[in-house]
């Protein structure tokens, strides 16, 4: 047919290639994929100017190996796969529930160092190439994506700490995301520097954030510190996946698995626009009661994860 989904493959910013949805249509092929819940999911080049969407990424065959393309292949395997972790793991269809369509714009601006969900799509920069490259890392994709998720869902206020947790909900989904490692960005971040990366939720302090929270910032920067305070509650769910004995606190591992049911579930039920971290504490402990009693090792090892970063 001249017009269908198709697997197609293109190569990585970071190297290798990458299986990702196409479509094609009259001979040409779009990052462009009708084979999930979504209408689309659909991947465009902001050609480094400002305007949002874009204009499709195409390619005369199913395989996309421009160097221009790569950011793209990229941001859409990103997307898909997040799409996909959300369905199988947690049941939702798109950020929304209900399979909205997703829209990723790479080559936003001139070496932009950032990237971001407006509200309406994800937004990538291809980074100054010191700093960053294209930052379309799958864990960085996961971070944005969530925010949509938090968006349709709690609505944390992006400031103070509700701000921090709605932070630190993109970080611990990302890293469940992306499930090799508690780091955040490390594909993207610093190319010239290896074994670095944005932050990581193991040791927060390696990204200068705190990990407890007597040391959390009071001041205004960052919208009162939503990217630095994040730190203490991705601290918190370090402490209960990967266990471990911290500021005197011995924390029992209930795993990843578990801990990423019990952050989603506090997300979707019981976090509101404007929890805070004690709040954070709160509903992780109602979500995890409702999921595995009060009684068992995994309330205990919530309730010891957050009083080892000094809440509760
Ligand atoms: O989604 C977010 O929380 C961040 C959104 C940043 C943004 C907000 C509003 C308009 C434009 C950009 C983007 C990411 C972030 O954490 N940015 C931090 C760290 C950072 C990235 N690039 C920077 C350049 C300069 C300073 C800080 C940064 C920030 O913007 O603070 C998330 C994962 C990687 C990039
Ligand atoms: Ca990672
Ligand atoms: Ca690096
Ligand atoms: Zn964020």
């Amino acid at each position: 047919a001249s017009v269908a989904p198709e697997v197609g493959s293109g190569t990585s910013t970071f190297g290798g290639s990458r299986t990702i949805p196409t479509y094609s249509s009259g001979g040409t092929y779009y990052l462009y994929d009708t084979t999930r819940g979504p209408s689309y999911i659909r991947t465009m080049t902001g050609n480094n100017g400002t305007s949002l969407p874009g204009s499709y990424i195409t390619d005369t065959d199913n395989n996309f190996t421009d160097t221009a393309a790569r950011a793209g292949v990229d941001a859409h395997y990103g997307a898909v796969t997040v799409y996909d972790y959300y369905q199988n793991t947690h049941g939702r269809n798109s950020y929304n529930g209900a399979g909205a369509n997703i829209t990723s714009t790479v080559h936003h601006r001139v070496n932009y160092n950032n990237a971001f969900w407006n509200g309406q799509q994800m937004v990538y920069g291809d980074g100054d190439g010191s700093q960053f490259q294209a930052l379309v890392d799958l864990d960085i994709v996961a971070h944005e994506l969530t925010h949509a998720v938090t968006g349709a869902t709690a609505g944390l206020i992006y400031q103070n700490e509700s701000g921090a947790l709605n932070e630190a909900v993109s970080d611990i989904m990302a890293v469940m995301v992306d499930r090799d490692d508690w780091r955040l960005g490390e594909l993207s971040y610093t190319p010239g520097v290896s074994g670095d990366a944005l932050r990581n939720l193991a040791n927060p302090p390696e990204g200068n954030q705190p990990d407890n929270y007597a040391d959390r910032y009071t001041g205004s920067q960052d919208n009162g510190g939503v990217h630095i305070n994040s730190g203490i509650p991705n601290k918190a769910a370090y402490l209960m996946a990967a266990g471990g004995t911290f500021r005197g606190v011995t924390v029992a591992s209930i795993g990843r698995a578990k801990t990423e049911k019990i952050w989603y579930r506090a997300l979707t039920q019981y976090f509101t626009s404007s929890t805070n971290l004690a709040g954070a504490r709160q509903g992780t402990l109602s979500a995890t009661a409702d999921l595995y009693g009060s009684g068992g090792a995994e309330y205990a090892a919530v309730q010891n994860a957050w009083a080892a970063v000094g809440i509760g």
